[in-house]
């Protein structure tokens, strides 16, 4: 009997930020081998990334970016982990997974290797529930349900965006966190998966990550963080706020939870504080910022919402720092890079990338 075929084999991208050869990908051969794979090359441009026979790749270094977005590459981040979403915007699949490569395959209470981009693929593909908490958590999983008092005119949920899986073993802490307890591993494997509620944000972690492109892609911009910038690990949790207030807008959801992966290298905890240090103490008013932001009823599209957002960061941030008034206008330069890579429309014909990426394997 022919082998099922993998869900969304050609509809996927999954997309691996790296400094360093790509061995992880192994142990996710099983999972992984189906797919597209779209390396983001920081540091180095002449370092050579060796990756496993057999996958189907393109890879892009600091060269390619900067030669395929031209003054527009300013926006991508160097030497940080945020030059991921540089991957996000040369994709052209509908939807994108993305994992850091000290991730590996963990397994399930029963020993069983978790697929997570299996699960990553059925949390996107069912319903969201943002507008009304189900306590029985997704109700959309086999074996669970709408639990009584739910609103049968709320069943029909939201459509799901993003879908935000976690780590066993190292823990995504903060530096003083990890600085405190600097032999805590998570070892708890909750089998849930949830829906954050409209109105609230969350800590949005870039390592065991998917998301709906066409729904909120322009959003998932990783900010301008490493070389050169005032703060560093603040990448994923940036677009996070921003997606979240873009999503509680367009009415879509966004879940955390199942899939874990096995996070396997804890990054040096003084390393991380000089890169956290700002975002420490600037997170106590960007957090507000964001719970109390809102979105002119005129924003139908991600673009309209993300521009909009972005003329609030700087008039509302840039007290903060003049970091911001950057951000703000990277911000803007993101989405028309974006645009002018994603064309939709009469603008379509206008697209001519130089040439494609550095390496690609088939
Ligand atoms: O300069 C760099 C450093 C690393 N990378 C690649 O990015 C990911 C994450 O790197 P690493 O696992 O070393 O860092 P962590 O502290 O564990 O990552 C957490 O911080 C978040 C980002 O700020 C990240 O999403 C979290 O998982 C690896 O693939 C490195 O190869 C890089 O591209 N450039
Ligand atoms: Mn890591």
């Amino acid at each position: 009997m022919a082998a099922a075929t993998p869900l969304l084999k050609d509809e996927l991208d999954i997309v691996i930020p790296t400094i360093r050869n790509l061995d992880f990908l192994e142990m996710w051969r099983p999972f992984f081998q189906p797919y597209h794979l779209i390396i983001v090359q920081d540091g180095d441009p002449s370092k050579i990334i060796k990756v496993p026979e057999g996958f189907d790749y393109e890879l892009y270094n600091r060269n390619d970016i900067n030669r395929i977005l031209g003054p527009k590459a300013s926006c991508i981040s160097f030497k940080d982990s945020a030059c991921r979403c540089f991957g996000y915007m040369v994709s052209k699949k509908k939807y994108i997974y993305t994992i850091d490569d000290d991730c590996f395959v963990a397994k399930d209470p029963s020993g069983k290797d978790i697929n997570a981009l299996e699960q990553h693929i059925k949390n996107l593909l069912c319903p969201s529930t943002p507008h009304f908490f189900n306590t029985l958590y997704d109700p959309y999983r086999d074996g669970a349900d709408f639990v009584r008092g739910y609103p049968f005119s709320m069943r029909e949920g939201a459509p799901t965006a993003v879908s935000h899986g976690l780590w066993l073993n190292i823990p995504d802490y903060d530096a003083p966190t990890q600085l405190v307890k600097p032999h805590e591993r998570n070892t708890r494997y909750v089998d849930a998966v949830m829906t954050i509620p409209k109105g609230t944000l969350f800590p949005m972690c870039g390592m065991n990550l998917a998301f709906d492109r066409d729904l909120i892609g322009p959003a998932m911009y990783f900010g301008l963080m490493g070389d050169g910038q005032p703060i560093g690990r603040y990448d994923d949790m940036w677009a996070g706020w921003c997606t979240k207030v873009i999503c509680d807008h367009l009415g879509l959801g966004i879940k955390t939870g199942l899939p874990y992966i096995w996070h396997s290298k804890a990054s040096n905890p003084f390393v991380n504080l000089k890169k956290e240090y700002n975002g420490i103490f600037w997170q106590e008013e960007i957090i507000p910022f964001f719970q109390a932001a809102t979105l002119s009823k005129e924003c139908t599209t991600v673009q309209q919402c993300y521009l909009e957002l972005s003329k609030q960061v700087k008039e509302k941030l840039s007290k903060i720092d003049p970091y911001f008034t950057k951000l703000g206008d990277a911000m803007v330069t993101w989405i028309e890079a974006w645009d002018e890579l994603n064309p939709t429309g009469d603008n379509l014909a206008k697209l001519s990338i130089a040439d494609g990426p550095a390496k690609t394997k088939k």
